[in-house]
């Protein structure tokens, strides 16, 4: 049996808009559905912080890094964060694998991954501050930080664009739907005898 796909879908947006609510928005709604991973992130962050992750300080991370630990990694906001390899194997058995990534990382995820789903996730930028302050998880210079990262959007035919600037449901449904259209173009062929 080999997959007609590889398809790993890389959810992109600034920070604030909203890329850990469709994840966890449709990882609640797909842990019924067959064949979807969503990955846990490696992060040089405290495991208190954040999305559930995996921590590891930044010598570990390094380490790994070097040993090809990581199908993709990058640095932002001063920590270090991690897709672990093992996705790869998931991929190949045609699991659609769904992961928060950075808009920095996808001209080289496509290199890797040349059947890549771009979810570039938007909302305007008087939304991000509001939605940071509420989340209460960083401190003022962070949060300003945060928001003066001016990444430029991802564009292309691999790329969904969600508008999250309004209600949760509506993005989320439309996201769960690009999720399931991934999955039914990796449906599992049978391999020629
Ligand atoms: N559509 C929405 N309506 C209202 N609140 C939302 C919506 N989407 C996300 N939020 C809230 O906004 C805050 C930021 O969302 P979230 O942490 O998912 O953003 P993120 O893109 O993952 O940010 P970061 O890149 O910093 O991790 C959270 O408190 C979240 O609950
Ligand atoms: O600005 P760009 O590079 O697109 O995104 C950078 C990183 O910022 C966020 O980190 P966090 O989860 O808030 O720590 C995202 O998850 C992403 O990994």
């Amino acid at each position: 049996m080999t997959p007609a796909r590889r398809h790993l879908i890389l959810v992109v947006g600034p920070s604030g808009v909203g890329k850990d609510a469709l994840i966890d928005f449709a990882r609640a709604r797909l842990r019924c559905e067959p064949n979807f991973h969503f990955v846990r992130r490696i992060i040089t962050r405290p495991a208190s912080i954040g999305e559930d992750h995996e921590p590891v300080d930044i010598e570990e991370f390094q380490r790994r890094a070097r040993a090809g630990a990581f199908a993709l990694h990058w640095q932002a906001h001063g920590l270090f964060y991690g897709i672990p390899a093992t996705v790869n194997d998931q991929l190949d058995r045609g699991i659609v694998v769904v992961a928060n990534g950075s808009r920095a990382i996808v001209p080289l995820a496509r290199q890797r991954y040349p059947q890549l789903r771009v979810v570039n996730v938007t909302a305007p930028v008087d939304v991000l501050s509001k939605r940071l302050v509420g989340r209460g998880r960083e401190s003022d210079s962070s949060l300003k930080q945060r928001l003066a990262r001016n990444n430029p959007n991802p564009i292309g035919e691999d790329v969904l664009h969600i508008d999250n600037g309004g209600s949760l449901n509506v993005a989320g449904e439309r996201f769960m739907d690009a999720l399931r259209a991934c999955r039914q173009a990796s449906s599992i062929m049978s391999s020629p005898h």
